[in-house]
């Protein structure tokens, strides 16, 4: 029966849903067996082994009962001799036979379990990655990552115990009857026709208190998010001397937790009396037929055939209490397979699993236009993030995009990373659409030094190389040296070895600024984006980032996301960008000169040039 959570104490567990199981979920779901084929010789050896232990299983009560009876001295089954010593040494025989098979039928399921898995995770995880942004937009990751995980641990659960363990109770529930009968027809009867009636009582109660339970650690759940809320905005409560108000929230929650554990208590309680007397009062019903009839001599009943009727009436008990967890297990998995086959239908971007697939084909030389773009994002489309966009920019050339806060910079540079595609008008790469190349080619031949720059928890070296896999550890050194990285990484302890700790926290931000640039550098791009940091670094680390950038923009066509004008004064062009559309472009002279000018107007705020 369903391991229960009683008290308030236990985590609150978020029950998957289950799926309704009908023959189109199980064609749906049978597309995942394809993950099994690869395994299937182990597959249906472990079925067979499942099958013989779960026989052999049955045989045991058919033991205790020719012991008992050969002990006064009478032969149960025509075919075992009334002798303790030859009883024991078969069933030692079978004993032997069924932990061999069950030895094998585990160790075997769990390996296709685990391998098909492995298969099915990797496979998820691949097309969940080339997924398109749109995916994700749409989506938050948190979830997306938790749900997928637990979706995956429930198939994996159910292939390597629910679907066993379902098999096994089906053949005890079905054998167990059938040798119920043979023992007796009249006990049996009697056995059938209350224990459904009681163990279906028993699940509905046991689903009742759980419920219950649940509800007792949702409160929980609250009261300690009350206490998480006041602990993070302990200033906001002590300034407004809310201590006594936060205190009554909290006191509310905790009554509201006990009042619900304490009536499920009582549901324990009464569940806990139902049990002993419904269930127990059954078997000790049964026992007091069954040795009543031993006392008639009823058809030959002995002592052996009623401890052989309570052991199986003991097994179909457990196994008709277990069905129905197991059913409703199965019933996750299907939904839980269903989700993960829809992430696995998803449409994913052209990006080959195979590394040498992905390599550069046709070279990028750096010229970039934009013609007439207009484009929304697939998640909002009703707002035009970019209104009829265009602007060429040449091999070699710094192009600065300058403009407020949400006039869509940062979409140009997704637009050009191909991360969406724009609803008309065309992005070409040295006069040729982005059709005309493989995803791949652009995307590596483009590189983004972000604002906030996110590095792996692996090393500094790792870190760089992420750039160009196959980078040897020269190449990662010069590529430093040249993003002004070296001086700092040599000072570490452990150098370029040094481990920058989950997303890169063990880094200051103008390190983890030069850690990007000399990846960027690594990867050699024909067009660079760079999306010059928010946050202002204090002037000598900016000096060291910007030196950086300075040989990092060299050679290449730069596209820069500006929002401190006086470092794009230089920039062959500036474009001006007001809420999707380009209101001026041209050099800074040329704009500051015009007196109207947006750029002229930020320039202003920026720097006093009165
Ligand atoms: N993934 C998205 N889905 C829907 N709308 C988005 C998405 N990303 C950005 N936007 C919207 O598009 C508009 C342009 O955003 P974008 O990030 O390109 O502006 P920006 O000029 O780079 O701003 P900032 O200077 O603040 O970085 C904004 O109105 C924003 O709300």
């Amino acid at each position: 029966m369903a391991r229960q959570r009683l008290n308030s104490g236990n985590a609150s567990e978020k029950e998957l849903p289950k799926a309704k199981l009908n023959r189109e979920s199980l064609q749906k779901v049978a597309k995942l067996l394809s993950y099994i084929s690869p395994y299937k010789g182990k597959f249906i050896g472990g079925l067979i082994f499942l099958i013989l232990s779960s026989l052999t299983g049955l045989a045991f009560p058919g033991f205790f009962g020719a012991l008992i009876d050969a002990a006064q001295g009478r032969q149960r089954y025509s075919f075992i001799p009334a002798n303790l010593t030859t009883i024991g040494e078969i069933a030692l025989a079978v004993l032997f036979v069924q932990g061999f098979v069950s030895y094998f039928r585990i160790t075997w399921f769990v390996q296709v379990a685990e391998k098909s898995l492995a298969d099915l995770r990797r496979d998820t995880y691949f097309r969940l990655i080339t997924l398109p942004m749109n995916f994700f937009a749409n989506r938050r990751v948190g979830e997306l990552n938790s749900r997928i995980s637990a979706d995956l641990s429930q198939i994996q659960d159910t292939l390597t115990t629910t679907i066993a363990e379902a098999i096994r109770q089906m053949i005890i529930l079905v054998g167990g009857i059938i040798l119920l009968m043979v023992v007796s027809i009249k006990l049996t009867l009697a056995l059938l026709l209350v224990l459904p009636f009681l163990i279906a009582t028993a699940i509905i109660f046991g689903k009742f208190i759980r419920k219950l339970s649940r509800q007792a650690q949702d409160k929980l759940a609250d009261s300690n998010t009350v206490v998480e809320e006041t602990l993070q905005g302990i200033a906001n409560v002590k300034a407004f001397v809310n201590e006594a108000f936060e205190a009554a929230r909290y006191d509310r929650n905790l009554r509201d937790v006990v009042s619900l554990a304490i009536k499920g208590a009582k549901y324990r309680g009464m569940f806990g009396a139902f049990i002993v007397f419904c269930l127990f009062g059954t078997i000790f019903c049964e026992i007091w037929y069954g040795s009543y009839l031993v006392s008639i001599h009823d058809h030959g009943f002995t002592f052996g055939k009623l401890t052989t009727f309570i052991v199986y009436a003991a097994f179909i008990s457990a196994a008709m209490g277990s069905l129905p967890d197991l059913y409703a297990n199965i019933q996750k998995a299907v939904g839980s397979s269903e989700r993960v086959l829809e992430i696995l239908g998803e449409e994913g971007e052209d990006v080959s699993i195979n590394e040498k697939e992905n390599e550069i084909r046709q070279v990028l030389h750096g010229n970039l236009n934009f013609e007439h773009v207009v484009f929304s994002y697939p998640s909002r489309p009703e707002i035009t993030v970019l209104k009829d966009v265009s602007f060429a920019a040449s091999a070699g050339q710094k192009v600065a995009i300058v403009g407020p806060s949400g006039s869509g910079k940062s979409t140009m540079a997704s637009l050009i990373l191909q991360f969406y595609k724009p609803q008309s008008g065309r992005i070409l790469f040295d006069g040729k659409p982005t059709d005309s190349y493989a995803l791949t080619d652009i995307r590596n031949q483009v590189a983004i030094v972000p604002q906030d720059v996110l590095l792996f928890g692996g090393s500094i070296a790792e870190n760089i190389a992420y750039g160009k896999r196959n980078a040897s550890r020269e190449e990662i050194i010069e590529a430093a040296k040249r993003a002004n990285a070296h001086q700092f990484i040599s000072n570490f302890p452990e150098g370029y070895d040094t481990m920058v700790g989950e997303r890169g926290v063990k880094l200051s931000g103008g390190q983890r600024q030069r850690v990007a640039i000399a990846r960027a550098l690594l990867k050699n791009p024909a067009i660079l984006i760079l999306d010059e940091a928010t946050s202002s670094l204090d002037s000598e680390s900016e000096r060291l980032v910007q030196e950086a950038l300075e040989e990092l923009m060299k050679d290449r066509t730069s596209i820069i996301i500006a929002h401190r004008l006086s470092t794009i004064r230089e920039a062959d062009q500036i474009i001006v960008l007001d809420k999707g559309v380009i209101t001026e472009s041209g050099s800074h002279e040329e704009l500051i000169g015009n007196q109207n000018g947006l750029y002229r107007h930020l320039s202003q705020l920026q720097f006093d040039i009165g």
